[in-house]
């Protein structure tokens, strides 16, 4: 998958959105963690867009048991055609590289992830988190929760500094302080928004719908 560019991911459980989601979208993030039986969904996908898999910890914000069914069933993903990235958290490919290689000799891009559902870390423990993210994968990926509007500047100030040192970053504020960062962190350099393509089943705080998003990320380009 192209990163020199924004790519707008509409995310879902439900692979049958992938219509809905082709006015607006580049990608579709699959949550396979929220999806009844995801390699069947897959095997069965015949959509136009390209695929993102996302097999979520409970941890990360996901509904994935952490055992090494989850890593398999990722990994497995990443065999279809169809299935142009994988996202894997930074916390657990420090240990499973192999999931990275196994991307890559499927042509599969990796999208390496941290999530933090509690605060907004500071200036250098974010490009710290975002540089180590990017050994491992394509893009490097950091959703952090805004307490306070100093947060958001913060991280975008992160997002441009590492996109200044060739890094491919995605970052976002969670929730609804920092909300507004899905729309003008692209404007850093961030690489992937992400917005559900039905309002009432966000897969994370403060998403805001797709149609809502693209046309913020159009007016704002
Ligand atoms: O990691 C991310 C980003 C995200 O958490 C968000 O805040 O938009 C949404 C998730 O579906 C995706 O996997």
């Amino acid at each position: 998958m192209d990163f020199d560019s924004l790519v707008l991911a509409a995310a879902t459980a439900d692979l049958s959105d992938e219509p809905a989601a082709r006015a607006h979208a580049d990608a579709v993030e699959f949550r396979m963690d929220l999806a009844n039986d995801p390699l069947d969904a897959l095997a069965t996908y015949d959509g136009e867009l390209p695929l993102i898999a996302t097999n979520r910890t409970i941890e990360e914000g996901g509904e994935a048991p952490e055992n090494s069914d989850r890593l398999d069933t990722l990994s497995r993903a990443a065999e279809f055609p169809t299935v142009a990235a994988i996202d894997v958290e930074l916390a657990t490919i420090t240990d499973e590289e192999w999931l990275a290689d196994e991307a890559r000799d499927h042509d599969a891009d990796c999208i390496v992830s941290t999530h933090d559902f509690d605060a907004t870390p500071s200036r250098s423990a974010m490009e710290n988190t975002l540089t180590r993210a990017s050994e491992y994968g394509t893009v490097a990926k950091l959703a952090v929760t805004a307490t306070d509007p100093g947060d958001v500047l913060d991280l975008l100030a992160a997002t441009h500094a590492r996109t200044e040192r060739g890094d491919r970053v995605a970052t976002m504020a969670m929730d609804a302080v920092g909300g507004h960062s899905r729309a003008i962190a692209p404007l850093y350099g961030s690489r992937i928004a992400y917005a559900p393509v039905d309002p009432d089943r966000a897969t994370a705080p403060g998403q805001y719908d797709l149609a809502t998003l693209a046309g913020l990320l159009d007016t704002l380009d």
